[in-house]
């Protein structure tokens, strides 16, 4: 079904299969596309119709669609300027900040020599020290049944902790990029100062500037919290205890387990993650040659995906940077989730064809997004693992920790027809088989849903992480 992949292996952005099979666009060549935050969360709507082309269509339209409506398979679509160069869309506040900070006086880049070092495990053993000074080289029945305690058990819990190797959180403002004498055409494209790049041609590389998906915890005067502000943090951690783990079978093939994640290993993926995310081929936001960018920060593990092109590559683009190794302390997270789904599908479905329902994975690569408060993500397809792991609907398992996000899924690209659920910290998410290619998006961050522990024992920002597993 899938064989006519078409994967974009050139530089055209939009080469991918979808775009082949025309899947993308509504009839008449465009879809509403109208992101409301949760109650107290952003929001914004965009009315502008954009056609095939970016230019006015049907009436419906994309709200995080830019000029040119032709998005990466992956269906990221940025917001971006319209032809007449208005921005029609939210975008997130930009910092600027100029070149000249981070170019030595003989044009070169540096890297913010205040970058930390990379640990054992979130790096790439050799590369590490080079690409860290130099980087020129380089939804729907739903089914809910409460899990079994075994789920839960202690000894699954991780412990990275021994190989952890996190840095002083000094200098760890927001993050910023500088470009390599040579990408002229990138430096008058609109600036973020947030370690955006572009993905452009490969002598266009660029050095991204580490970002820290959590806050300094030194010289941060923590205002005591107000009654309101106590009272919203007890009321969430209560309903969180009151809800418990449970599970639930959204649709075939799409199960959401709640409240999965313990505390413990939230805290630590939290700081795996950053600690690999402030390494060579850490987050980044990823930003389109035409300028368009993500409403969120991104890195991958195993391979690098690169939204411009639709595929994953040893090396991103953007800087060069290989892609940090897969911790294998991730393996029995993963397992643990599969074989309760597995047996969550045989209680609900009284069938013993869970493997089929939802074939087992063994994950090699995870695309791990930071979004900020105003982060998002528009509907797409995860469809640029290998034709061999696509063919068997290998599952993509979701973990969602820190503030809730609002998931959109569906058979359509279509918002108005998609299911949402809250993903809540602790939540992971799994569609596979009949769900593989369902159309998933983030349409909002709900600020301040975070687990109060764990934000005092991570400092995580204020924002959601995301990490999904895939077998390549
Ligand atoms: O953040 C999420 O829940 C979804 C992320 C996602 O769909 C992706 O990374 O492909
Ligand atoms: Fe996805």
């Amino acid at each position: 079904m899938y064989s006519d992949r078409g994967r974009g292996r050139g530089r055209d952005r939009g080469r991918g299969r979808d775009r082949g099979r025309g899947q993308w666009r509504s009839p008449g060549g465009g879809e509403h596309w109208a992101f409301r935050g949760g109650s107290s969360g952003p929001s914004f709507h965009c009315d502008r119709p954009v056609g095939a082309d970016g230019s006015s269509s049907d009436g419906k339209s994309f709200s995080n669609r830019g000029r040119n409506s032709q998005p990466n398979s992956r269906g990221w679509f940025p917001s971006y300027p319209n032809s007449e160069g208005n921005i029609f869309c939210q975008k997130e506040p930009l910092e600027k900040k100029s070149l000249e900070d981070s170019m030595s006086s003989t044009g070169r880049i540096l890297r913010d020599q205040s970058a930390p070092s990379c640990s054992s495990i979130g790096s790439h053993h050799s590369d590490c020290s080079v690409a860290s000074n130099s980087v020129n080289e380089g939804d729907s029945d739903t089914v809910s049944v409460p899990l079994g305690d075994g789920a839960k058990d202690g000894a699954m819990h991780l412990d990275f902790s021994h190989k952890l190797n996190i840095v002083p959180l000094e200098n760890q403002n927001e993050s910023h990029l500088s470009f390599q004498a040579g990408a002229n055409d990138l430096l008058s494209q609109e600036m973020d100062p947030n370690n955006v790049v572009s993905a452009g041609d490969s002598e266009q590389q660029a050095v991204v500037k580490p970002f820290d998906i959590c806050l300094p915890k030194t010289g941060t005067i923590k205002l005591k919290p107000s009654l309101l502000e106590k009272n919203r943090v007890k009321r969430n951690d209560a309903k969180r205890a009151a809800d418990g783990m449970n599970g639930q079978i959204l649709r075939p093939g799409m199960v959401l387990l709640k409240n999965y994640l313990s505390l413990p290993e939230q805290i630590q993926i939290i700081k795996l993650c950053r600690d690999i995310g402030l390494g060579p081929g850490g987050f980044y936001q990823p930003v389109y040659r035409d300028g368009g960018r993500m409403h969120l920060k991104m890195m991958s593990l195993g391979r690098c995906w690169d939204p411009d092109r639709g595929e994953y590559a040893e090396h991103r683009p953007v800087d060069g940077a290989k892609a940090p190794i897969f911790p294998s302390d991730f393996h029995p997270l993963v397992e643990r989730a599969i074989k309760d789904s597995h047996a969550l599908i045989e209680r609900n479905l009284k069938s013993t064809a869970a493997e089929v329902i939802l074939p087992p994975l063994s994950p090699n690569i995870c695309v791990v997004n930071f979004y900020s408060e105003s982060g998002r993500l528009g509907l797409h397809q995860d469809k640029d693992e290998s034709q061999e792991s696509l063919d068997k609907r290998l599952p993509v398992v979701s973990f969602s920790i820190g503030d809730a996000g609002e998931f959109l899924y569906g058979d359509q690209r279509d918002v108005e027809k998609a299911e949402k659920v809250w993903l809540e910290s602790g939540d992971v998410l799994i569609f596979g088989g009949m769900s593989r290619h369902v159309f998933h998006g983030v349409s909002s961050v709900q600020p301040k849903t975070a687990p109060k522990a764990l934000l005092d024992e991570t400092n995580l920002r204020p924002g959601r992480l995301n990490l999904t597993f895939r077998e390549y």
